[in-house]
């Protein structure tokens, strides 16, 4: 099979689609959307989902694009921009249901009577600030290409607030093409999930490829700034998909949880599991491993997606293990790692403190660096395209930057502070309310 390859067509079309504004969702605003699915609800979000990620996917195109010196250019980076432009392909060929103007009247009427306003307004993510955006021109109106564009099959397509969900078109008896609409679109966008597995070691490869063409060992600030936004912009997207899929497959229909979003993510439970599982992988490692103390005040129960936290959690309880040992060693007791949970109006804390010498203070702003580390490198390809979250030890120098990325998509943050010689804190910030938009770029 021939690898799929961008033509200036379909470049010209994907430019245009990056010319419009990205809308953000709120964690909140998920929740309050998938609580009840019907084949109604579901159809209104394949809808916001197939006209939302042509844009997103164009937006991150167009900035592989043109990316800084000659980064473009690179093997890895072209491989991934087809993905993106595949993917951006796939949607806009896949054909909205045909539907006729009596259904389309009762769905309008079925979204204006729902509970919309019942839904909670979002606020701007304040990660945003932290992240620089491109200079990207945004379309003022319209808001949507599909309303306008006549190369894009817009067949029985109805209105669709952008910034609002539908929350009570239960009642709304679907035809059959709607059905199948919901279900090829599902088909379509879990293909996608997959085509993009490997983006991230894919990606790391790339700088590798760029780095052995310039003389800098560490990254520059621009192309820093351009991974975390296309890592951000990443997360988005598949938990945009990951949500949906599972809306419609109903694979997450545990109790307390709407997608892959639980409503009482209990953080007792999910720091305990992330300690066992860093403290074994440290085990296989280094055939010892320290211990880590638990200080949380209650069972502490909020709206979050629990494979993030986890995520989080697994790798900064890594590094500090990982720190202690090496200062150590096999021959003198370790002191334990402590894990103080705090609770408040705004956030929730989670403080990990260690005493593994920490870094020194001209470091710091290198740990924040992509593929800077300080372990021995491992070999990419094998490791990461296995799954999203690896699992070795350390040795890629993407444990912090993407665990940052992580808790701010939500309104969150981590933060770091060390004293060289003694032992490094570290801050996760997770935002409560749960209300502030993603920070889209
Ligand atoms: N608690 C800590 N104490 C001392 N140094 C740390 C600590 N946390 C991170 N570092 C330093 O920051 C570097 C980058 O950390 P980061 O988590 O981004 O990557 P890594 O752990 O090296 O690799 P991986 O991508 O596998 O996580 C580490 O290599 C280490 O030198």
């Amino acid at each position: 099979m021939t690898a799929f390859q961008m033509t200036p067509h379909l470049y010209d079309k994907i430019k245009y689609f990056a010319r419009f504004p990205q809308t953000g969702v709120s964690l909140r605003q998920m929740v309050m959307f998938g609580q009840k699915p019907s084949q109604g609800t579901l159809f209104k979000a394949s809808q916001f989902l197939h006209e939302e990620l042509p844009i997103r996917l164009a937006h991150r195109v167009k900035e592989l694009e043109e990316l800084p010196k000659n980064l473009s250019d690179m093997p890895s980076i072209v491989k991934v921009k087809n993905w993106y432009a595949q993917s951006f392909q796939d949607l806009i060929e896949l054909r909205p249901p045909r539907i006729s103007n009596a259904i389309k009247e009762e769905l309008l009427e079925a979204s204006k009577t729902s509970e919309t306003s019942a839904l909670p307004v979002s606020i701007p993510n304040p990660s945003l600030r932290n992240i620089i955006p491109p200079q990207i021109k945004t379309a003022k109106t319209p808001s949507s290409p599909r309303s306008i564009s006549s190369s894009t099959s817009n067949h029985g397509s109805i209105p669709l607030d952008h910034h609002r969900y539908y929350t009570n078109l239960e009642t709304f008896k679907c035809p059959p093409e709607i059905e199948e609409y919901n279900q090829s679109f599902t088909r379509t966008i879990e293909a996608i999930k997959r085509r993009h597995d490997p983006v991230v070691t894919t990606v790391a490869q790339g700088i590798l490829e760029y780095k052995e063409t310039s003389s800098s060992h560490t990254i520059d600030t621009d192309i820093q700034q351009f991974l975390d936004r296309f890592y951000m912009s990443r997360i988005g997207i598949r938990t945009l998909i990951g949500q949906h899929v599972s809306l419609i497959r109903g694979s997450d229909s545990a109790k307390d949880y709407v997608g892959v979003i639980c409503t009482r993510t209990n953080i007792k439970h999910i720091a305990r599991d992330a300690i066992a599982n860093a403290r074994s992988v440290c085990e296989a490692h280094y055939g010892l491993a320290p211990d880590v103390r638990m200080f949380c005040p209650a069972d502490i129960e909020f709206l979050y997606v629990p494979s993030h936290l986890n995520h989080m959690l697994f790798e900064l309880l890594k590094n500090s293990l990982r720190a202690v040992v090496e200062r150590f060693g096999a021959d003198s007791p370790l002191p334990p790692i402590k894990v103080i949970i705090a609770y408040g109006r705004e956030d929730i804390t989670i403080k990990i403190s260690d005493e593994g010498g920490g870094i020194s203070r001209s470091g710091i702003p290198l740990v924040w660096t992509y593929m800077y580390t300080t372990a021995d490198s491992q070999e990419l390809e094998h490791e990461y395209s296995q799954s999203e979250f690896r699992a070795p030890m350390a040795g890629f120098g993407y444990g912090l930057p993407l665990s940052r990325l992580y808790a701010r998509y939500f309104g969150g943050d981590l933060k770091l502070i060390s004293m060289e010689g003694y032992g490094t804190d570290v801050y996760l910030h997770l935002n409560r309310l749960s209300n502030s938009d993603e920070p889209l770029m």
